[in-house]
């Protein structure tokens, strides 16, 4: 085999591999041999798709290579691909498979393993286990204490199991299994407890560096993408707890099972027992967020609520309604805050928001009309901005005539998204 047959094959061998490493490699030294067949007319890419590796397909598809190409029977690697089941690199050809945008509050750590919650020797187990890690909270306020690498940033406090035995043991004390660590081998369990002692004693024999965060926002904003995915699910769960005490239906009290996820009726005959009965897990509240696009497709419209900093303004907001599709909701909360009329609706992204536990659905919309009417309950101003105006704003320039909305809301990723800004900014 000629040199030159030799280097194909060692790169078709890393794409059937899934060496993406490899790949990246020789494409650097040689990138004609993106989209060159082998001797059975395969491409590197359709190899990829044959054995399903989705990240050394990724590489080859950001080095650009072309997915149109067809093998001897006529299969581009998308066929390929749908042919074997790899449905997920079938859409990564499609080119519908965007990355979900690592929104704060979204980042999930942890493997959730539902299966565990009513498994009792092996919560007892992993419990007791020196590895394991206890937040506390105190309230709905994470214990927390300053960041190790920027000023601003706060860190959750990782308890031991030595650390919060009375806890454990007291009644007082509510406990909800969170997960195992996805990334570490040993996979340490992670619970969240919440106290109704009071704090200040417990503190001081924690850790004397910490403290209960006060004001859930800005506060929790202030947490790293990874202890922020973890206190969106504690906390939120945690908030389900304080305000579904007694039972929904019938105002019995209520016993906690499935680890933390549930919370049973304890008046035998309660209607909660029976069928369908949502009330006895935690509750999520859908809201969706828009950002409204004006008609000529050059500006987007922003409120301001009179809570938020001067100067910032947001995209609109506003729970789902029973009965109601999100696209009917995004249209009637424009129309109830603006008095602009939607047509279609794009959904985006969502987001985990744990105040006290919405999901946030966050989608573009095109306005059919554009004379603005605010609601001023709501909403103090709304305003329609150009994509420069948005552009100032997003990169603090000194002309901005408005603050965006913060990184680790979705408002700032919607807007971000509009613009066609992928940067870290
Ligand atoms: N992550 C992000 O980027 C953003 C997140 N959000 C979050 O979205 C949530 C909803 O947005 P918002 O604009 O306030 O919603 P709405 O526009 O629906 O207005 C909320 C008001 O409507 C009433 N209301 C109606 N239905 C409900 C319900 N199911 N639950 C609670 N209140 C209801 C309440 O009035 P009353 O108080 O008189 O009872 C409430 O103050 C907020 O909690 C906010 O924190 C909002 C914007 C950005
Ligand atoms: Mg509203
Ligand atoms: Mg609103
Ligand atoms: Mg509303
Ligand atoms: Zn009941």
């Amino acid at each position: 085999m000629s040199v030159r047959g030799e280097l194909l094959q060692r790169f078709l061998d890393a794409a059937s591999g899934g060496d993406d490493e490899t790949l990246s490699l020789m494409l650097s030294q040689s990138r004609e041999l993106l989209d060159e067949r082998g001797e059975q007319g395969w491409t590197a890419l359709m190899l990829t798709a044959r054995n399903g590796h989705y990240e050394a397909a990724r590489v080859l598809l950001t080095s650009g290579c072309d997915t149109r190409v067809t093998n001897r029977s006529g299969q581009t690697a998308r066929d390929v691909a749908v042919f074997w089941g790899h449905t997920h690199i079938a859409r990564l050809l499609t080119g519908t498979d965007t990355q979900e945008p690592d929104i704060h509050f979204n980042r999930e750590i942890l493997d959730r393993m539902s299966d565990r919650r009513s498994d009792g020797e092996w919560l007892a187990s992993r419990r007791a286990s020196p590895e394991t890690v206890f937040l506390l909270f105190h309230a709905l306020s994470p214990l927390v204490r300053s960041g190790a690498e920027r000023e601003e940033q706060i860190e959750l406090c990782k308890l031991r199991s030595t650390a919060v035995q009375e806890l454990l043991t007291g009644s007082r004390t509510l406990e909800v299994f969170l997960g195992v660590e996805k990334q570490d081998d040993g996979q340490p369990a992670w619970f969240a407890l919440s106290t109704e002692d009071d704090p200040s004693q417990l503190l001081q024999d924690k850790d004397p560096g910490s403290f209960f965060l006060q004001e859930a926002m800005p506060g929790l904003l202030r947490l790293s993408d990874d202890d922020a995915g973890v206190v969106a699910q504690a906390r939120s769960v945690l908030a389900w707890h304080s305000r579904y005490r007694f039972c929904p239906t019938c105002g019995s009290d209520t016993k906690v099972e499935e680890a933390g996820y549930k919370r049973t009726c304890l008046r035998a005959g309660c209607r909660s027992l029976q069928g369908v009965h949502n009330t006895c897990y935690p509750r999520v509240d859908p809201v969706v967020i828009m950002l409204v696009l004006h008609p000529d497709g050059k500006q987007c419209m922003l409120g301001r609520k009179k809570i938020f900093p001067p100067g910032m303004f947001s995209c609109l907001a506003g729970f789902v309604e029973p009965g109601e599709t999100l696209e009917a909701a995004v249209r009637r909360e424009v129309q109830e805050e603006s008095g602009v009329q939607v047509g279609s609706v794009q959904y985006l992204s969502s987001q985990a928001w744990p105040m006290p536990s919405c999901l946030m659905i966050g989608c573009h919309c095109v306005a059919v009309t554009t004379d603005i009417k605010v609601d001023q309950n709501e909403i103090e101003e709304a305003r329609w901005f150009t994509r420069q105006q948005v552009m100032d704003a997003l990169v603090k320039d000194k002309q901005a005539v408005f603050v965006m909305p913060p990184r680790q809301a979705i408002a700032h990723y919607l807007l971000k998204h509009w613009i066609g800004c992928n940067a870290n900014l």
